[in-house]
């Protein structure tokens, strides 16, 4: 789907279950190479950058079998520790398998990985952390070669509690000798999931979910299965996309502890909620205020959904400020959105949006994943047809953005 039409102006009803956990399921995948066995893992969402994982892990030797949401992976054997470049560049969590792949065969060679244009993206905090559990480090013509004899349990301190260097510095502790200790580890929910997933499978990490993370290395690990959870930036979304069109609809499958900084924003913005512990009703009446904004590390309002509220924001109600704090490239959606008429200002970090309603349907390129659902999401309330180009950047997080909103009501379809 490269092209995404949508015909604006008609509000959304009805119920929509969500898709599993992209951000979740992605380090999982590379998780199950920690172990020489088995790993069934369900609710795996049908994804781009999924099934980029899959490609991966069966190119270093695993066998692997996607039935519908359940993912069969077998690491019995791996066979290569390289993972060809041009996977890296198309999908930013293949550096996560530098993690398992070191703990696995004492070496990982990469190269600097891809992912959205939202942002530098360095990886130092991740070298750091393999560094500091005696790692060697080495750049080669373009490879990143990490090799270890050994590891050995370290104390690891990030200096900004990132989501992937926490994520690493786990799979590389695993099966490390010794005990390690994470300090400023991320407290995201996917951080909590693949504890959970690894302590499932044999591993022993306390302090899931704060930012001390304490692993203490086990000789093996053992057949596991694991049910992912409901992807909340997904969720995040659709609850953007109802804010946009207004109506109401029942969004299931999540855990509304997982979004409470979006649900407390959407609440002051005029939407009406009822939340329940598998699911959320949600009801907009009228236009969402604008207000501000600041995306920062979970529990804090995520950088993941600050396009989709711009998109929200550009069709409300008087002025809110957006501040991204996390990738300094995610406002490129605002040129976009401007082609349908909003009025955003940008002012380095800070986005100043004046609400306006509706916006005019025209031809916008998606800048990235997220940046291209908030073009959706501003389609929504936008009078006339806007056609989204450049459709597949969606495709890497959304199992079928069209089917889900023309389940609730949408005029909207994909087109090659
Ligand atoms: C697959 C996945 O889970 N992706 C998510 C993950 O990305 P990702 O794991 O790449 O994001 P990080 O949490 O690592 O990045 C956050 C910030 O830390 C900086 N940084 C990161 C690593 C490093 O070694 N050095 C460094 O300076 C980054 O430039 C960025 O400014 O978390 C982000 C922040 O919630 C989300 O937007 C992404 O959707
Ligand atoms: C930035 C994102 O993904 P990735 O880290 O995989 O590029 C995202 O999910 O919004």
């Amino acid at each position: 789907m490269s092209v995404i039409q949508v015909q604006g102006l008609r509000s959304l009803k009805g119920e929509i279950k969500i898709q599993g956990s992209k951000n979740a399921v992605l380090p999982i995948m590379a998780a199950a190479v920690l172990h020489k066995g088995t790993t069934v893992i369900h609710n795996v969402p049908r994804i781009q950058d999924v099934f980029c994982m899959l490609g991966i892990l069966q190119r270093i030797g695993c066998k692997c079998r996607l039935e519908g949401n359940t993912l069969i992976v077998d690491a019995v054997t791996i066979t290569q520790a390289e993972i060809p470049e041009d996977y890296i560049k198309s999908m930013r969590s293949s550096i996560i398998l530098s993690g398992s792949l070191l703990g696995r065969t004492g070496l990982a060679v990469t190269s600097f990985p891809g992912g959205c244009s939202i942002g530098k993206r360095p990886i130092d905090l991740h070298l750091s952390a393999f560094r500091k559990l005696g790692a060697v480090v080495e750049e080669e013509a373009e490879k990143l070669i990490v090799s270890a004899n050994t590891l050995i349990g370290a104390d690891i301190e990030l200096r900004f509690p990132s989501v992937g260097a926490t994520e690493n510095a786990l799979l590389a502790s695993v099966l490390a000798k010794g005990i390690t200790v994470i300090r400023g580890a991320a407290k995201e929910p996917e951080i909590i999931a693949l504890c959970e997933f690894l302590n499932n499978m044999g591993a022993r990490i306390e302090g899931a979910g704060t930012s001390k993370l304490m692993v203490v290395g086990v000789n093996k690990l053992h057949d596991s299965e694991f049910t992912v959870a409901g992807d909340r930036i997904v969720a995040g979304t659709y609850l953007a996309a109802v804010m946009a069109a207004e109506g109401n609809i029942f969004i299931k499958g999540i855990r509304p502890n997982d979004l409470t900084a979006t649900l407390s924003l959407v609440e002051r913005m005029g939407a009406e909620l009822k939340t329940y512990h598998d699911g959320l009703e949600v009801s907009m009446k009228g236009r969402p205020d604008c207000l501000d904004v600041v995306t920062s590390p979970y529990p804090g309002f995520p950088t993941d959904l600050q396009s989709q509220m711009m998109a929200v924001m550009a069709s409300g109600h008087g002025t809110g400020r957006l501040t991204e704090t996390i990738f300094e490239g995610r406002f490129a959606t605002a040129k976009e959105l401007k082609k349908l008429g909003s009025d955003i200002v940008i002012d380095g970090k800070h986005a100043i949006v004046h609400g306006l309603y509706p916006l005019s349907g025209n031809r916008v390129i998606a800048p990235d994943l997220r940046g291209g659902a908030a073009l959706v999401v501003a389609g929504l309330a936008s009078e006339g047809v806007t056609e989204i180009h450049e459709g597949y950047h969606i495709e890497r997080g959304y199992e079928d953005i069209c089917r889900d909103l023309s389940s609730l009501g949408a005029v909207i379809r994909g087109m090659e």
